[in-house]
C-alpha cells in the first residue's frame, strides 16, 4: 500500500512540479505494455495537455494517479515532491493533494446547485445539524470569486453544460481543513461541449490553473483548442513521452505528426457533387419538449448535419425520431413507409433501414460485457445461421474483417468490449451499425472522444457509404467537420430550425454565425 515518504528527495533542482512522474510502466496484458516508461513534469500554475491516440494510455496514466490501477514495480511517482510507492491507495491520492473530474462527472438533476456542490461535506455544529445560512454563503462566494453566474437553488438540468463541467471543477477543488491542492487532472472535461463553451471553460481553467499554482494536467483530443489554451503539450504514444513543448512553439500540422506517428496526407474526404434526389426520410411538425415544428429531409445518399449551440434542442432530434419513448409529435416517414411515432418500436424503424447510433455510447450503444464480435454481431444474427444454428466461423470471419476496415486497436474479437479505449469503442459502435447496411443511419457526434487519426479514417468511411447510397444524419456540435462533411446542414436555435445551410453557404463561419444568431434572434 502507498505511503508518503521523503518529501525533500525529488530530484528537480529548484522548483518542485506539482507531478512528476519517471519511468511510469503499465502492462495489464504479460507482453503487452501499456505504458513503457514514461517521464512526464506537471508544473505548478499552469495546464499541461496530454495527448494521444486512442489506446495510446492517457486514461491509464490518470487511473494510476487516481489509485485505480497500480503501476508496474519500478515506477516512480512524486506530488509536489513526496514520493509515493506503489499504488496510490485513493486517500492518499487525495492527502497528497490530487484532484480529479473525469470525462462523464455530472451534478446530480433534481438536486439544487447548492446541494451538489456541498454533498458529502457539509460542515456542522457540535449539535451535528448544518448550518445552511453559513453554507450558503460560503458557496455562493466561491461562485462570485470564480465568476459563475447561477443561482443556488437552480436544477442542474437547466444549466449550460460549461457552467456544469465548472462546477465540477470547483467541486473537485473543495477542502478540508487544512487540506492542500497541488493538481487538478481534467479527463477530456470538453468532449461534450460545443467549441464555444469548450473555449470559455478552458480559458477559466488556466486562469484557476494562474491564480490558484495548481498544476492541471489536461487530457483531451481537440488539437487546435489546446494549442491555442493549454501552456504545455506532452504527447504519449507507444508507451512513451515522444514529444513534450510549450504549446506556443507547436503548430497543428506538427502536433498532428507526433500523435499519429505519419503525415495524415488528407484529413476530410473529397467532396462530391450530389444531385438532391427524392427524400429516403422526411421529418415533419416533429416536436418535443425542447423541440418544436421541425420539418426536414434526406435524399438517397446525401449527408446532412444537424446543429446549434449546445442546448439549443438539436440534440433531442435524433432520439425523437428514433425512440418511441421520446413520445414525439409529428410524422416520420422512411423510403415511403409511415412509422408511428409513439408505437412503432425501435427493431421496426431498424428494419425499415432506420438506424441511430447515439452519442452516449457507453449506456446506450454497446454491450460491454460481451466481446467484440458478440456486439458486432448482435443487429446481423440472422445472417449467420447456417443449417438453423449459428456459424461462429462465419462470424468469427466477419467481425475482424469489419473490425480492420474500422481501424479498431487491437482487432482482436474475442476482448470485451470493456478493455478497449473509449475511442475504440465509439469505433466497434460506428462499425455495428454501418455494417447493417441501413438505409438512413443518424450518428450523434460520431467522433466524440476519437483520435485525430481515426477521426479521418471514420470520415472517409462515412463519405464512401453515402457515395455507395447510404443516407446519412451528423447531429454535432463540430461546425467544421460538418462544413466540410455535409451537402446539407439544418442550424437549429431555441428548438426550431433557424437556417438550412449548402453550396457556397456551407462554411464552419456561416454555421457558427447562425447558430450565435439564430438564438440571439428569438431571445430578441
Ligand atoms: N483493464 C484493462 N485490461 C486490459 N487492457 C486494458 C485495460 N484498460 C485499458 N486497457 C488497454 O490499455 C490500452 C490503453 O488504454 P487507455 O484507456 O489508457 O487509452 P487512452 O489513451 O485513454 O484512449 P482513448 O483516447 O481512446 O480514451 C488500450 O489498448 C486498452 O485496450
Amino acid at each position: 500500500m502507498a505511503q508518503v515518504t521523503n518529501p525533500q528527495e525529488a530530484p528537480d533542482g529548484g522548483l518542485t512540479p506539482a507531478i512528476r512522474l519517471r519511468d511510469l510502466r503499465k502492462t495489464y496484458v504479460e507482453g503487452v505494455p501499456v505504458l513503457e516508461g514514461v517521464d512526464l513534469d506537471v508544473p505548478h500554475g499552469q495546464v499541461t495537455a496530454l495527448v494521444g491516440a486512442n489506446g495510446s494510455g492517457k486514461s491509464t496514466l490518470v487511473k494510476i494517479l487516481s489509485g485505480y490501477h497500480a503501476p508496474d514495480r519500478g515506477s516512480r511517482i512524486w506530488i509536489d515532491g513526496a514520493e509515493i510507492e506503489g499504488q496510490i491507495a485513493p486517500a492518499a491520492a487525495r492527502d497528497a493533494g490530487l484532484r480529479f473530474v473525469h470525462q462523464d462527472a455530472r451534478l446530480v438533476s433534481g438536486v439544487s446547485v447548492l446541494d451538489n456542490m456541498l454533498v458529502g461535506a457539509y460542515h456542522t455544529g457540535i449539535s451535528g445539524r448544518v448550518h445552511w445560512r453559513s453554507e450558503r454563503r460560503s458557496v455562493q462566494a466561491l461562485l462570485d470569486r470564480w465568476r459563475i453566474e447561477v443561482a443556488l437553488d437552480a436544477d442542474p438540468s437547466n444549466l449550460p453544460l460549461a457552467t456544469v463541467s465548472k462546477l465540477a471543477v470547483l467541486r473537485a477543488l473543495r477542502t478540508e481543513g487544512d487540506e492542500k491542492i497541488s493538481a487538478l487532472i481534467l479527463d477530456e472535461p470538453t468532449a461534450a461541449l460545443g467549441n464555444d463553451d469548450s473555449h470559455n471553460l478552458l480559458t477559466w481553467v488556466r486562469e484557476l490553473a494562474a491564480r490558484e499554482r495548481v498544476g492541471v494536467l489536461f487530457i483531451g483530443h481537440r488539437l487546435p483548442e489546446i494549442l491555442s489554451l493549454a501552456d504545455r503539450v506532452a504527447v504519449l504514444r507507444a508507451g512513451r513521452i515522444v514529444a513534450e513543448e510549450a504549446a506556443g512553439e507547436l503548430d497543428e500540422a506538427r502536433l498532428v505528426h507526433h500523435v499519429v506517428g505519419t503525415e495524415i496526407a488528407q484529413f476530410y474526404p473529397d467532396r462530391e457533387e450530389r444531385r438532391s434526389v427524392e427524400p429516403v426520410l422526411t421529418v415533419t411538425g416533429l416536436g418535443g419538449a425542447k423541440v418544436h415544428d421541425v420539418d426536414l429531409h434526406v435524399g438517397k445518399g446525401e449527408v446532412v448535419g444537424i446543429t446549434g449551440l449546445a442546448g439549443s434542442g438539436f440534440e433531442d432530434i435524433p432520439y425523437l425520431v428514433v425512440d418511441p419513448s421520446a413520445r414525439a409529435r409529428g410524422e416520420v416517414t422512411i423510403d415511403g413507409h409511415k412509422i408511428n411515432l409513439r408505437r412503432t418500436t425501435i427493431a421496426r424503424r431498424g428494419e425499415l433501414g432506420l438506424v441511430l447510433v447515439p452519442a452516449d455510447r457507453k449506456n446506450k450503444a454497446l454491450a460491454v460485457d460481451l466481446t467484440l464480435r458478440e456486439n458486432l454481431v448482435l443487429p446481423r444474427l440472422r445472417s449467420f445461421l447456417r443449417r438453423g444454428g449459428l456459424s461462429r466461423a462465419a462470424e468469427h470471419t466477419d467481425s475482424i474483417q469489419v473490425l480492420k476496415r474500422f481501424g479498431v486497436r487491437p482487432p482482436d474479437s474475442r476482448l470485451a468490449a470493456s478493455s478497449l479505449s473509449g475511442g475504440n469503442q465509439q469505433k466497434v459502435v460506428l462499425a455495428k451499425w454501418m455494417s447493417t447496411r441501413p438505409q438512413v443511419l443518424i450518428i450523434h457526434e460520431p467522433t466524440q472522444g476519437v483520435d485525430v487519426g481515426a477521426k479521418s479514417e471514420i470520415f472517409a468511411l462515412l463519405a464512401e457509404s453515402a457515395s455507395q447510397g447510404l443516407s446519412t444524419v451528423l447531429v454535432s456540435v463540430e461546425y467544421e467537420d460538418l462544413a466540410h462533411l455535409c451537402d446539407r446542414v439544418y442550424v437549429v436555435g431555441e428548438g426550431r430550425i433557424v437556417a438550412e445551410l449548402s453550396g457556397a453557404q456551407l462554411t464552419t463561419e456561416a454555421i457558427t454565425a447562425t447558430a450565435l444568431m439564430g438564438t440571439e434572434r428569438r431571445k430578441a
